[in-house]
C-alpha cells in the first residue's frame, strides 16, 4: 500500500503533500525554484478554482519583488485605496501586501470572507496590522525585517547629525535669502552620551555608528541580553538611568501598549535641561503635546522626528511647525537598496507561505524549522488523524471540553518542539465537527474559542532518542462515546498511533491493541472473539465493491471479546453498515471517516 501523504494544515479537508505542495486543483507552479528561499511549510495555502492567487499590492513594491509576485500570482497593484475599497477589494484576494501606510483592521479580515491567507508588511513595524484578528481568521501574518534596518539606522544617525549642526533650518534660512551664522551654531556630538532606546536591530546599528562618532553609548531594553550590548561596547540600564543621563535620546523600540506614549510629561520631567530627541521608531510613543510643552519649556532643546503619530500630520501640527524640531516624512526605510531589499524578502515570504512554506518571518505563528517539520511529517499526519478519530468517537451531545494529548519519546523535553503536533490534533478534533477552518495559525486561538481546553504530557522513555516520537495518544475526558470500546479503563474516550516505515498507523482503542494504518476510512466493529468473523464482515463489503485495505484484529484473550479495525476506501452504504450490526457475533460497531 503507498505511503499516504502528509496532512494538511493548509486546507481544510484535502491531504497534501508537504515536501512538493500542489494546489487542491491541478495547477502548475511556475515559480522558479532557484527564486524561492527554501523554509518549511506554513499550512496556509489557498484553494481556489483560479490557477493562480490573487495578491493585493496596496503601496508601492519595489520592482524585483513584483517580478517575482507575477511569477506566482495575479498581482493587483492598487495604491491609496480607502477603506471601504480595500474592505470591498480583499474579498477577491489570497494575500495583500502593505507598507506602514495602510490599516489592516478587523473589518478587513471580516470583509475577506475567509479568503485572505497572508498580510505581508513590506517593513518591519507590523502596529498597523490587527494581529488578533488576523489569528482568529486564521490569516498569516509575515514581515521584512531585516531589509531596512540599516536604512533606518542611518537615517537615524542622519536625524542626529543635522539636528545637531541645524543643517535643515539653515538650509531654510539660507535660501530664504538669510546669511545666519552665528543663530545656528550647533553642538558636538563627541563624548557626550547617547541613550539607544531599543536596542534591536536598528538601536544597535545606531548604537555601532554612534560609538564612531566617539559617542558614550547606553542603551535602555528589557528584553535585549547585556552581552550583546557589551560586545559592542554599551552598557544596558534601566529606563530612567537612560532618559535622565542622556545628552541625546535615539528612539528604536516598537510601538506597543507598554510603548504607547511612554516619553510624557513624566519621563519628560526626569529628562536632562537641554536633551535631544530622535524618533525613526514610531511617532505613538511620544506623547506629541508632551515634547511639545517640554520644547517649549526647553527641557528639549532639539527633536528630530521621522514618524508622527497621524501619519501624515495635520499641515498645523505644533511639533512640524516648531523650530527647534526637524522632520523628515517617515523615510527611514527609503532608501534604494532597502526598497528593493524589502521588495524581496516580502514576496519570497508571501510567495512561500502561499505555497505553503512556514515563512521564517511569521509573525502570529510558530515557527517550526525545516529539518524539524521533515522529521515530524509522518507525525503531524498521525496527529491529525488521532484528533479525527478521537473527536468522531464521543457520542452527540456529550460536548468536547477536555482533551489530553500524550507524547511518548526517548527525547529530552527541549529536543521535541509540539506545537506543530498539537495544531495538527486540534485541526482533526475541530474541522470535523464544525465548518472552522483550522491551521498553525489559528489552532490554538480556535480550541480556546470553542472552549476546548489541550492538554500535553510528555512520558520520557529509554531508548534512542533517532526517532523523534514513539506514540501519541489522544484522550477525550467527560463524554460519552458511540463505542463504548472506545473508553480506556480510565474512562476518556482513547486512541493511541505510531509511526511505522514512515506510515501512521493506529495501534489503540480504548484498552484494545489493533494495528491499522491510518488510510481511507475505517470500521471499528466489537465483537465476540470467534473464526470466521474477517471473512463474513468482507464478504459483506465485497458484495458492494467497497474495497477493503486492512483488517487487524485485537483482543483481550482468545474467544473473548475482539476489536476488529477494517480499512475501507470507499465510504459504504447504510445498508451495508446495517447488515455488518446484524452479524449476531457484533456487539457495536462505528464508521469513521479519516
Ligand atoms: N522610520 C522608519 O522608516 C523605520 C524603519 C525601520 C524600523 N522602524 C521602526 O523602528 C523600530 C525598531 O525596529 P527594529 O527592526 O530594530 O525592531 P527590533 O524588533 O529588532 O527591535 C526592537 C527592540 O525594542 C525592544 N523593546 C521592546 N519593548 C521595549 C521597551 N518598552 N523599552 C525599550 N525597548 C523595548 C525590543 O526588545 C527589541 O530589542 C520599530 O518600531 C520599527 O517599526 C522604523
Ligand atoms: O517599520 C518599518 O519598517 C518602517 O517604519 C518603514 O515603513 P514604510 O515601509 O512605510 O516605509
Amino acid at each position: 500500500m503507498a505511503a499516504s501523504p502528509s496532512s494538511s494544515l493548509l486546507s481544510s479537508r484535502s491531504p497534501i503533500n508537504i515536501s512538493s505542495l500542489r494546489w487542491k486543483l491541478p495547477v502548475t507552479l511556475s515559480l522558479p525554484r532557484h527564486q524561492c528561499r527554501r523554509t518549511s511549510p506554513v499550512f496556509v495555502v489557498v484553494s481556489s478554482m483560479d490557477a493562480k492567487p490573487t495578491v493585493l499590492v496596496a503601496e508601492k513594491l519595489g520592482q524585483a519583488g513584483l517580478d517575482l509576485l507575477k511569477d506566482f500570482a495575479n498581482v493587483d497593484c492598487s495604491y491609496n485605496l480607502s477603506p471601504e475599497e480595500l474592505c470591498t477589494k480583499i474579498s477577491l484576494c489570497d494575500a495583500l501586501i502593505v507598507r506602514s501606510a495602510t490599516k489592516v483592521s478587523r473589518e478587513v479580515f471580516e470583509s475577506s470572507g475567509g479568503r485572505l491567507k497572508v498580510v505581508g508588511r513590506a517593513g518591519v513595524g507590523i502596529d498597523n496590522v490587527d494581529l488578533g484578528a488576523a489569528t482568529e481568521h486564521g490569516c498569516l501574518v509575515v514581515n521584512a525585517p531585516t531589509a531596512n534596518t540599516v536604512a533606518a539606522a542611518e537615517h537615524g544617525i542622519a536625524l542626529l547629525t543635522a539636528m545637531a549642526r541645524n543643517v535643515a533650518q539653515a538650509d531654510a534660512s539660507i535660501k530664504a535669502g538669510k546669511w545666519l551664522r552665528n543663530k545656528y551654531v550647533g553642538v558636538s556630538l563627541v563624548g557626550k552620551t547617547l541613550a539607544v532606546m531599543g536596542f534591536g536591530k536598528v538601536g544597535t546599528e545606531v548604537a555601532r555608528r554612534a560609538k564612531g562618532l566617539g559617542m558614550h553609548v547606553i542603551a535602555h531594553d528589557p528584553y535585549a541580553p547585556a552581552d550583546r550590548a557589551h560586545a559592542i561596547g554599551v552598557d544596558l540600564v534601566s529606563f530612567d538611568e537612560a532618559i535622565s543621563t542622556a545628552d541625546f535620546l535615539s528612539l528604536h523600540m516598537p510601538l506597543t501598549p507598554a510603548t504607547s506614549k511612554i516619553l510624557n510629561d513624566e519621563n519628560f520631567s526626569k529628562m536632562k535641561k537641554g536633551v535631544r530627541i530622535v524618533n525613526v521608531a514610531r511617532g505613538g510613543v511620544i506623547d506629541e503635546d508632551a515634547l511639545v510643552r517640554a520644547l517649549d519649556a526647553g527641557i528639549v532643546a532639539q527633536a528630530a522626528l521621522d514618524v508622527f503619530t497621524v501619519e501624515p500630520p495635520p499641515q498645523d501640527n505644533k511639533l512640524v511647525q516648531h523650530e527647534n524640531v526637524t522632520v523628515t516624512p517617515h523615510l527611514g526605510a527609503s532608501t534604494m537598496e532597502a526598497q528593493e531589499g524589502v521588495a524581496i524578502e516580502i514576496a519570497e515570504a508571501v510567495v512561500g507561505a502561499l505555497r505553503g512554506e512556514l515563512a521564517s518571518t511569521a509573525v502570529n505563528a510558530p515557527m517550526v524549522p525545516a529539518e524539524v517539520l521533515t522529521e515530524l511529517k509522518p507525525y503531524v499526519t498521525l496527529g491529525e488523524k488521532l484528533g479525527r478519530l478521537a473527536v468522531q468517537l464521543v457520542a452527540g451531545g456529550s460536548g468536547v471540553k477536555s482533551v489530553k494529548v500524550t507524547y511518548t519519546s526517548a527525547r529530552a523535553p527541549d529536543d521535541l518542539d509540539t506545537r506543530l503536533l498539537r495544531a495538527m490534533v486540534t485541526k482533526g478534533l475541530i474541522e470535523p465537527i464544525s465548518s472552522v477552518f483550522v491551521n498553525l495559525v489559528n489552532a490554538d486561538f480556535t480550541a480556546k474559542q470553542r472552549g476546548i481546553r489541550i492538554t500535553e504530557e510528555r512520558v520520557i522513555l529509554d531508548g534512542s532518542p533517532e526517532k523523534p516520537l514513539q506514540s501519541i495518544q489522544v484522550q477525550i475526558a467527560n463524554v460519552e462515546s458511540r463505542f463504548a470500546s472506545a473508553i480506556s479503563e480510565s474512562g476518556e474516550v482513547s486512541v493511541e498511533g505510531k509511526v511505522k516505515d514512515g506510515i501512521p498507523h493506529l495501534t489503540k482503542v480504548g484498552a484494545f491493541e489493533v494495528d491499522v494504518s491510518l488510510e481511507g476510512n475505517i470500521i471499528l466493529c466489537r465483537q465476540v472473539d470467534q473464526p470466521g468473523m474477517i471473512g463474513t464482515v468482507g464478504s459483506i463489503l465485497g458484495e458492494e465493491n467497497v474495497n477493503v485495505s486492512f483488517m487487524s484484529v485485537g483482543r483481550t484473550a482468545s474467544r473473548k471479546q475482539a476489536i476488529m479495525a477494517i480499512g475501507v476506501d470507499e465510504q459504504p452504504s447504510k445498508s451495508v453498515l446495517k447488515k455488518i450490526g446484524e452479524i449476531p457475533a457484533v456487539e457495536e460497531f462505528v464508521f469513521l471517516d479519516l
